[in-house]
C-alpha cells in the first residue's frame, strides 16, 4: 500500500462520474446546455474550455452544491446528495482561497479530518504527501496561492476518495509547482482514482491528461482520448517549410488545396497529398526545405474546437471601430 493510500485498488470507484444532460440556467444566462460525459477510473480527465464556458458550474452541480433545471450527475451510480458518506466517494477542490488565514495548514486540516472521523495521523501523511510538512504550522494566511493549492490538494485526499475533482489546480503555480502537479496528478490515476482537472489553459493539462471534455457555452463539444484527437486533428494534413511562402500558397490554392501559414516559413496544406505537393512546387520552381506530415499539438486541436465557443474575445484591430 502507498502512502497515498489506506485502501487496495478493489476499494476504488468502479464507475467514476457520469454528468448527463445537465442543463442550469441564471437569469437570461445559460450556463449549462446539454453538459454530458465521463469521468473514468485509473485516468485523468481533464476538463478545459474558454472562460464562461461552465466547468465551476458543472463541478458545483456534480458536488450537490447547485441545482440544475434538467439532467443528472452521478458519483460511483448515485447522485451526490443520495451518498451516506459523500467524502469516502468524492474528494474536491474548487476554491484555494477559501480558509481561515489564521489557521495554520495543519490545524486546517485537523479541523477538516475532525468533521470527518478521521485520524490526525491522516493529517500528517497528506501534508507529506503535496510538499507542505515543513510549512504546516505556518498561518495559511500567509500561503503563496501554489501553496494554497497544495493544501486544498491536501484536504481533497483527506478521506482517501476514489474520485478526485479539481478545479483550476494549477493557478497560482510555478514552473516547479506545474511538474509537480502533473506528476502528483498522474500517480494519483495509476492508484485507480478517477481524477477530473479543470483548466482554461491547454498547456496546463498537456502532458498530463490522458483524456479531455472540451467544453464551450455549456456543453461538451469533444469528449475523446488524447491520442485520439491529435489524429483526428493532424489526419491528411501536410506541413510544408518554404521560403517563398506567398508563391507556395498561390500555386497550392491554384492545384485546390486549402493553405494556412502556421508560422515563420511554414504553411500546413489540406487537400493534396504530400508526393503531389513536391511535383507542383518543384515544377513551380518554388523552393522547400521540407514536406511532411503535419502532426498537430494539443493547442491545435483546442483552438480549432473552441473557435467558435470564446465567450470573450478581444477585437481583432482590423474590428475595431473608430
Ligand atoms: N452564481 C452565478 N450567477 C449568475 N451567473 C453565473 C453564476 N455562476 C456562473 N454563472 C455564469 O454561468 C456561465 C458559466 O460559468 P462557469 O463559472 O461555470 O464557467 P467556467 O468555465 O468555470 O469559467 P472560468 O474558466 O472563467 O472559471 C458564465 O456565463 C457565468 O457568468
Amino acid at each position: 500500500m502507498s502512502p497515498f493510500s489506506n485502501r487496495e485498488p478493489a476499494e476504488r470507484s468502479a464507475r467514476g462520474i457520469v454528468v448527463a444532460g445537465l442543463r442550469k440556467r441564471y437569469g437570461a444566462t445559460l450556463a449549462l446546455d446539454g453538459m454530458s460525459f465521463t469521468v473514468r477510473p485509473g485516468v485523468v480527465t481533464g476538463f478545459v474550455g474558454p472562460n464562461g464556458a461552465g466547468k465551476s458550474t458543472t463541478m458545483r452541480v456534480i458536488l450537490g452544491l447547485d441545482a440544475v433545471d434538467e439532467g443528472t450527475a452521478l458519483i460511483d451510480g448515485m447522485p451526490y446528495r443520495s451518498l451516506r458518506s459523500p467524502l469516502d466517494h468524492v474528494g474536491s477542490l474548487l476554491d484555494a482561497a477559501a480558509l481561515h488565514p489564521g489557521r495554520s495548514g495543519r490545524n486546517h486540516l485537523l479541523w477538516l479530518a475532525h468533521a470527518q472521523g478521521l485520524p490526525a495521523r491522516r493529517v500528517d501523511q497528506v501534508l507529506k504527501l503535496v510538499g507542505l510538512a515543513s510549512v504546516a504550522r505556518r498561518k495559511a494566511g500567509g500561503y503563496s496561492l501554489g501553496m494554497r493549492q497544495r493544501l486544498g490538494i491536501a484536504a481533497a485526499l483527506l478521506g482517501d476518495p476514489p474520485i478526485v475533482m479539481l478545479d483550476e489546480p494549477f493557478n497560482g503555480m510555478d514552473p516547479d509547482g506545474i511538474v509537480w502537479m502533473r506528476g502528483f496528478l498522474r500517480s494519483l490515476a495509476a492508484q485507480g482514482r478517477a481524477v477530473l482537472v479543470s483548466s482554461h489553459l491547454m498547456s496546463e493539462v498537456q502532458d498530463t491528461a490522458d483524456h479531455l471534455v472540451v467544453v464551450g457555452r455549456g456543453k461538451a463539444i469533444a469528449d475523446a482520448g488524447v491520442a485520439h484527437l491529435i489524429a483526428a486533428a493532424s489526419a491528411g494534413r501536410v506541413a510544408l517549410r518554404t521560403t517563398a511562402g506567398t508563391h507556395a500558397m498561390r500555386v497550392l490554392a491554384h492545384a485546390g488545396a486549402s493553405v494556412m501559414a502556421t508560422g515563420r516559413g511554414t504553411i500546413t496544406v489540406s487537400g493534396l497529398p504530400a508526393d503531389r505537393i513536391v511535383t507542383l512546387l518543384s515544377q513551380s520552381g518554388v523552393p522547400f526545405s521540407e514536406v511532411s506530415a503535419h502532426r498537430a499539438t494539443l493547442e491545435d486541436v483546442y483552438l480549432e474546437l473552441t473557435h467558435e465557443a470564446v465567450e470573450f474575445r478581444a477585437a481583432t484591430p482590423a474590428k475595431v471601430s473608430r
